[in-house]
């Protein structure tokens, strides 16, 4: 969900919206033509609505709550009465920022991924962990209108912190940080099917609600989603330029979010820190507050049509609550980090350095300062694809010169990634988003840090050892190099001319062969006092945390990027 709501001048029932005439907020203006193509894309006439894919107009049942205009934090601060929810004043995240959890890099498939990962109008990312400055509880619980919960309710967990805090955590609770029951769970009973490990016995009556729409839709999600789009780039064909030409990745984004918005609906600090980095990730694509109550509209207008059997006035005040709220987090998280950080920033590429005929470390200097921590990544938009978004690791730590390097792989129906290695040259100049990920260096522990870096999965691992180097460190660092051959270990005279200058680094070159990357770590050892960090292909990372888990490090010892994402980005 990426494109939350709320603050609409007129809140959200001007015009046709308005719960008038039998039709309410989300139903059509007009009646489409017979036989019109349905789907997000083609199809936007401005004053039609999109048909359902069995042809029928797609009506809402009933007018729907109106989602409420809150107006932004500046403006509630310079006195702009609210109009809707009460959500407290953002609050302000000094220094380099070290948003949740993780994304993908380069995307292996549909050269589509719009929103990039991280991203855009239904793209979750990560945060399962907050970084450390955002472990504190959060300062965000908006008010409940009429009784209602900001996150559909009581906000349980608010007063623990996530224990993953410096874990690379995946959106869903799924994925490596949150190894067991998430902690949103309680002790109640797990969940099934969409949320394993969470339990409705804690859950806020809002959360439930929402849960048991997503359950509901869940087969039908494709239609769900393609009807969404279609709604809204009907209304708001305005709007459609905001999104890449291909919708393909697109579309599950925003079931992604939903999912993870979900999961963790009574979860605050999780929550809140998703959405907040969500909020800010949105600014690189031109979102608006104003946008936010017409993702909404569609969003519910989609809900209505295909959860029919959860589908009542209840669960709709539920959605139009929670939808509300999610949308002030990332309204006032955007506004704040407008104070102090550029929407994007500009990159020129200065080298390009082709090191197998299809990986290319591209090196390139933003056009002004560009705060980030090593082992994090960045999003980043070729002049070739516009709108389209990919994320790539830092391969360095933060340089005097300012200069940022990333490992590209040319990956089959790659776009961003065949044209960063095939056609970038110095002098082309790129789109850099905000910095993201948590999978850094914790300088206050001098524990052993086992690192695996498969494939170009090594760029954040070189980071990783150039920053403790840096810091003056001595503490063992073990690098596995994971490569399918000889020749793909690209970047392996760097990393044995770094181990040359360090003793406390070990640099082991692993090629499938008799051993794979993350067995090869079981011959050395013991790792039981490590802090491990894993980067690489998505079954590297599934099957490297198992391992170490299996030698004795603790879940939350083990840190990679999301693997939702990394799995979304290899679909
Ligand atoms: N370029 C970047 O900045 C970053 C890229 N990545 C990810 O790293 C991946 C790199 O792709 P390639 O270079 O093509 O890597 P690859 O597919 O050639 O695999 C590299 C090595 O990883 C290990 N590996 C791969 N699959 C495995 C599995 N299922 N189980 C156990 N070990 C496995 C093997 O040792 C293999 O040689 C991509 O998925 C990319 O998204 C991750 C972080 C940063």
């Amino acid at each position: 969900m990426d494109a939350p709501t709320t603050t609409s001048a007129d809140n959200g029932t001007s015009g046709d919206n308005g719960a008038k005439g039998g039709g309410g907020w989300f139903t059509p203006r007009k009646q489409p033509a017979e036989g019109r193509p349905s789907g997000a894309e083609g199809s936007a006439h401005e004053g039609t609505e999109p048909a359902a894919e069995d042809g029928r107009i797609a009506t809402p049942s009933r007018p729907v709550a109106s989602i409420r205009p809150v107006g932004t934090g500046a403006e509630r601060a310079a006195g702009t009465p609210s109009r809707g929810v009460t959500v407290p004043q953002t609050r302000t995240t000094p220094g380099p920022q070290v948003p949740p959890a993780a994304a993908p890099r380069e995307t292996p498939a549909p050269p589509s991924a719009p929103y990039g990962s991280g991203g855009a109008y239904g793209a979750p990312s990560t945060y399962g962990n907050a970084a450390p400055h955002h472990a504190a509880p959060p300062q965000h619980t908006a008010a409940p209108q009429h009784g209602a919960h900001p996150y559909g309710g009581a906000a349980p967990h608010q007063s623990a912190p996530s224990p993953h805090a410096h874990q690379a955590g995946p959106p869903h609770g799924g994925g490596a940080p949150h190894h067991g029951p998430d902690p949103a769970a309680g002790a109640g009973r797990p969940g099934s099917g969409l949320f394993p490990g969470v339990s409705d016995q804690k859950a806020s009556p809002d959360a439930v609600l929402i849960r048991r729409t997503m359950e509901e839709i869940a087969p039908v999600a494709d239609k769900v989603t393609s009807y969404f789009y279609a709604l809204l780039f009907v209304r708001h064909p305005d709007l459609r330029s905001l999104f890449p030409a291909a919708m393909d990745t697109q579309r599950d984004r925003l079931l992604k979010a939903l999912l993870t918005a979900a999961e963790h609906m009574d979860n605050t600090p999780v929550l809140v820190d998703y959405l907040e980095h969500l909020g800010r990730g949105h600014r690189k694509y031109g979102t608006q507050p104003a946008h936010y109550p017409a993702v909404g509209e569609a969003l519910i207008g989609a809900l209505t049509r295909y959860a029919t059997t959860t589908w009542n006035e209840e669960t709709e005040a539920a959605w139009v609550r929670t939808y509300t709220t999610i949308s002030q987090i990332m309204i006032d998280s955007a506004a704040e980090n407008e104070r102090h950080a550029p929407a994007w920033w500009h990159a020129e590429v200065v080298s390009h350095d082709l090191r197998t005929p299809d990986i290319a470390v591209v090196t390139v200097r933003p056009d002004q300062p560009y705060p980030f921590l090593a082992g994090q990544y960045t999003s980043l938009e070729t002049p070739w694809w516009p709108r389209i978004w990919r994320h790539y690791s830092f391969a360095g730590a933060p340089r005097s010169d300012g200069l940022l390097s990333f490992h590209v792989k040319a990956v089959p129906a790659g776009w961003v990634s065949n044209a960063l290695v095939h056609h970038a040259r110095p002098g082309d100049v790129l789109r850099l988003g905000p910095p993201a990920g948590s999978m850094v260096v914790d300088h206050t522990t001098d524990n052993g840090m086992l690192c695996l870096g498969g494939g170009t999965g090594i760029a954040p691992i070189k980071a990783l050892v150039e920053d403790v180097a840096e810091h003056g460190e001595r503490r063992p660092v073990e690098v596995f190099y994971g490569a399918r051959s000889d020749h793909d270990l690209y970047d392996i005279d760097t990393m044995l001319r770094l181990q040359q200058s360090h003793p406390w680094l070990q640099v082991r070159p692993i090629v499938d062969g008799r051993t794979q990357l993350p067995d090869a770590v079981l011959e050395y050892g013991p790792w039981n006092e490590y802090d491990a960090f894993l980067s690489g292909p998505v079954g590297m990372i599934r099957s490297g945390v198992d391992t170490l888990r299996g030698v004795g490090i603790p879940s939350e010892r083990i840190r990679h990027d999301s693997l939702e994402e990394l799995v979304a980005a290899a679909d």
